[in-house]
């Protein structure tokens, strides 16, 4: 397995070298135009702020898809069609080692709810709004490789 991205290095890593990694349902909402969907986490998270994708933990006993339908219900307030894994990556934060799956998903039903008080943005690359989570710079450069874009990506 290839190693984790680093994120904010310099800071010190909580639970050690041996620290488990956590497991994260992540969903990138694509439109018909190619829009993407990021959101804003909210007061109280750590990286408070920072833009990422909709998404959250796997809890015990849930598949990655089961954990993105209900994080995107609770988060979100939609109920997503097909759910498409894309890919996964490890980030090694300081509070944290995640590891993320990414999935595309391109149908939902009901309006778009921040239950959580975060903002959203539909983006196109090059994404307007900052800062973008460190796990979730990468995505933008894939996206800009699968889209043939050249320029910056965040
Ligand atoms: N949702 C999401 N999480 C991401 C992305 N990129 C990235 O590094 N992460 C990290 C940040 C967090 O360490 C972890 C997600 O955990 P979280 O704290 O947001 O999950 P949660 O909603 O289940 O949180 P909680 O109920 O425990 O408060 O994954 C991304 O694009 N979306």
């Amino acid at each position: 397995m290839s190693e984790p991205l680093v994120a904010d290095g310099h800071r010190p890593r909580e639970g050690g070298p041996d620290r488990k990694e956590v497991e994260v349902a992540v969903g990138v909402l694509i439109r018909d135009d190619g829009a993407f969907l990021l959101t804003s986490r909210p007061a109280g998270k750590v990286y408070e702020g920072y833009w990422e994708f909709p998404g959250g933990k796997v809890e015990p006993g849930e598949t990655v898809e089961q954990a993105l339908r209900r994080e995107l219900q609770e988060e979100i307030g939609v109920t997503i069609a097909a759910v498409h894994p894309w890919r996964v990556e490890r980030v090694d934060y300081p509070h944290a080692l995640v590891r993320l799956n990414f999935c595309k998903v391109y149908e939902w039903s009901g309006a778009l709810h921040m239950h959580e008080g975060q903002q959203f943005a539909w983006q196109q690359l090059p994404v307007t709004v900052q800062p973008v989570l460190p796990g979730t710079v990468p995505v933008l450069k894939w996206f800009a490789e699968e889209r043939g874009f050249v320029g910056a990506t965040h």
